[in-house]
């Protein structure tokens, strides 16, 4: 297993064509670590979310590398970044729950892209993710009846019940209260520690800062800054 499952180099990424052609990343170079905690800042409209989309296989890489879980993005063909993404967990700010299905439901798909375990083994890990996450009496509720908080912690919980290896995750804690969103910055921290699990997470919030093991600042689509706690 790589000690460094996201490995970037040279990365540059544009939008638009002929004049209306912008640069939004320029010559990225990173290495995360196994297992740590990231977080990715900035200013808004600086590339955070460009970044972690070109990080996470969900946008074509169009000059330098991305290595990621050992594979090369860079020209890969889709099949093989469809099975790259399932081994990520996305937590993104529009949280797309599905409106129709309950909570339980809403992570169970989570796992059945995965089609690991059997029906009552994934309700059970469903399940202790929602209990883990707060959310116990909610299981059986629909996303309109779940507060913005609620909704987002059904996110987190579809993000991590597959177990990931990497958690791309962006302004996870944006809807959540105080402890809530310690909850959840702690759970990554801990399935980190206890799993190896990396994550990468942009976020503004003051509150979990010092609960990072690496801060990365991004200004203009360039890293300006980049410390290790
Ligand atoms: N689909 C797109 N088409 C054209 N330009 C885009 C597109 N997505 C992002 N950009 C531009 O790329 C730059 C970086 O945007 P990005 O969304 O990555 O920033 P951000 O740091 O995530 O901002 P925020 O904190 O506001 O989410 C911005 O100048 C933005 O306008």
């Amino acid at each position: 297993m790589t000690d460094s499952p996201i490995e970037v180099r040279g990365l540059n990424h544009f939008f638009g064509t002929g004049e209306a052609r912008k640069q939004a990343i320029f010559d990225i170079n990173l290495s995360i670590a196994r297992g740590s905690l990231t977080i990715l800042m900035g200013p808004s409209g600086s590339g955070k979310t460009t970044l972690l989309t070109l990080i996470g296989a969900l946008r074509e890489i169009q000059d330098g590398s991305v290595v990621l879980l050992d594979h090369e993005l860079h020209g890969a063909p889709e099949a093989d970044l469809v099975a790259l993404r399932r081994r990520l967990g996305f937590i993104f700010q529009a949280h797309n729950l599905h409106e129709s299905l309950t909570a339980t439901q809403n992570v169970l798909m989570g796992l059945e892209v995965h089609g690991k375990g059997n029906a009552a083994k994934q309700r059970a890990a469903s399940h202790h993710m929602l209990d883990l996450l707060g959310l116990a009496d909610r299981r059986e509720y629909v996303p309109a009846n779940l507060s913005g908080g609620q909704k987002q912690r059904v996110a987190v919980a579809r993000a991590l019940v597959s177990n990931p290896e990497i958690v791309l995750a962006d302004e996870p804690t944006a809807a959540l209260d105080k402890a809530s969103g310690h909850t959840v910055v702690e759970m990554l921290k801990s399935l980190g520690k206890t799993r190896g699990t990396t994550t990468v997470m942009v976020t503004h919030d003051p509150r979990i800062l010092q609960m990072a093991d690496r801060i990365i600042t991004l200004e203009d689509g360039r890293i300006v800054t980049d410390k290790s706690q």
